[in-house]
């Protein structure tokens, strides 16, 4: 008897089962295990349990979300508690031999940047981090999820982890996108089509020519926000572009390993004919610059939008959200998007602050000026480095932007002190544009780092495609 078509994820799943129990979970085998400087947690953990971590070759640790963006001195940190985290990261790895890219080492970054740029992230493996961005890695065809802080000690101390099988879903997106229209607009459109639950309980593959078409930074992106639409991971299969990445990269297979690995992630796309629990297709030509309104992720619009009206809700209870969001937001329904004006632009987190992202960005601002605060915080030392190999950081600050000295998570959660001020508006290529997230009573907008450097130097949110060629 020949067994069905399998969908990668299912593949990924089956070769990791250390044992599946009758109540419905699963041991499953961890390859790579990411941690930042919120994992003391976990470290704690295992210290009150006497408890070693079981394989340290497996971890990869940098401090990303207490990171000061002005400075990589630990020690100018003001917050002691803060501080605290960002020293334990480096102590908690130096003790277990947990492999670390820490402040001063220009590998430093987001964990969800770092990991794919070292080549740690691969097809067809586990990978998991305390932070629910986690999705992103799955750009690479792993399957890499975001754990809670008893899980994350779990991993520490055995390198598995009891899961329950998620269902599978197919995202299709076929076709061209158009000019200024980039990754993040297609998982903007992707969330406002599904919801922000519309993923729930389901691994996502993104598939289709727009998807394929994509470039590996794109896919993170797009794979970054899975979460955002509820799912317990994202995935793109690997393919030729994901081979061309990883080649060279540093913790990359070599030689004859490197044969052998490609080999096997030639066999990690779903099979021909396999089943999804469910699919979803959307037209890429159609998607257009994206900017978000309300308080989730969901609430995103084409650019040529109004605000809506919570009146056109279709029941009740969406009503009365559209309005708490709308007022949150200091937005009036019926308002051209295009007529909103922004205070301030972020450029920067693990959705947006990877190398293509910057330069999506400076073609923009080049030969422009900010009208606006707007600052750009790289994702990793060697994005920075590279950024300013290429001039980009020059087109930045003649253009008026704020380079920022240190990578990290930075504006995207202010947990690092960078936040707005109460009642400004941010134009964000963030992921979130949840009440507070930047700051309280900030008021996020989500866009692609092109409609960020847009809203930058017009002082509203403006139609990138205008500004390009
Ligand atoms: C602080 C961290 C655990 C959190 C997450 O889980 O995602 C953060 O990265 C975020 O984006 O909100
Ligand atoms: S950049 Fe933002 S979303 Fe990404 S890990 Fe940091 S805080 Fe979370």
């Amino acid at each position: 008897m020949t067994s069905p078509p399998q969908t990668m994820f299912e593949k990924i799943w089956r070769r990791h089962i250390v044992v599946d129990r009758d109540d419905g979970y699963t041991l499953l085998y961890v390859d790579r295990h990411l941690m930042h400087d919120g994992s003391e947690g976990g470290y704690a953990q295992l210290r009150r349990r006497k408890l070693k971590l079981r394989r340290p070759d497996r971890g990869f640790a940098t401090p990303d979300h207490y990171v000061l963006s002005n400075s990589g001195n630990r020690a100018d940190i003001p917050d002691a508690q803060h501080r605290r985290l960002v020293e334990r990261i480096t102590e908690n790895t130096a003790a277990s031999g947990v492999t670390l890219f820490d402040l001063g080492d220009e590998r430093q970054g987001i964990a969800h940047v770092v990991g794919p740029e070292q080549g740690i992230t691969q097809p067809g493996l586990t990978l998991v981090c305390g932070d629910s961005h986690t999705s992103t890695h799955g750009a690479l065809g792993a399957l890499a999820f975001g754990i809670g802080t008893s899980e994350v000690a779990q991993v520490m101390a055995t390198q598995c982890l009891w899961q329950r099988k998620p269902k599978a879903m197919r995202v299709s997106v076929d076709g061209a996108l158009g000019d200024g229209v980039t990754a993040k607009d297609v998982i903007l459109a992707i969330i406002a089509k599904i919801g922000a639950a519309g993923a729930v309980g389901h691994v996502i593959e993104y598939a289709g020519s727009a998807i394929r078409g994509l470039s590996i930074e794109g896919r993170l992106t797009v794979c970054n926000m899975s979460i955002e639409a509820g799912g317990k991971a994202g995935m793109v299969a690997p393919d030729d572009t994901t081979i061309a990445y990883l080649d060279g990269r540093p913790f990359a297979p070599k030689g004859a390993e490197w044969d052998k690995a490609v080999a096997f992630w030639r066999g990690v796309p779903s099979e021909e004919g396999a089943a999804f629990d469910r699919d979803v297709s959307l037209d890429a030509a159609a998607i257009v610059p994206m900017v978000t309104w309300g308080t989730s992720p969901e609430d995103a619009l084409p650019i040529t939008a109004r605000i809506p009206e919570p009146s056109t809700a279709p029941d009740g209870a969406k009503k009365d959200s559209m309005e708490r969001a709308l007022d949150y937001m200091g937005l009036v329904p019926g308002t051209p998007l295009e007529q909103v004006a922004v205070d301030r632009v972020f450029i920067g987190s693990c959705t947006n602050s990877r190398i293509e992202d910057l330069r999506a960005a400076a073609k923009v601002a080049e030969g422009r000026k900010a009208v606006i605060p707007a600052w750009v915080v790289a994702g990793s030392g060697l994005v920075k480095k590279q950024a300013e190999a290429e001039g980009l950081d020059k087109v930045f600050r003649d253009a008026g932007f704020e380079w920022r000295e240190q990578p990290g998570c930075s504006m995207c959660v202010g947990m690092n002190g960078d936040t707005g001020k109460p009642g400004q508006r941010i134009a964000s290529t963030s992921n979130r544009n949840f009440v507070g997230r930047q700051g309280p009573g900030v008021r996020t907008h989500l866009v692609s780092p092109a409609m960020a450097a847009a809203a930058a130097v017009s002082g509203r949110f403006t139609d990138v495609r205008r500004l390009l060629g």
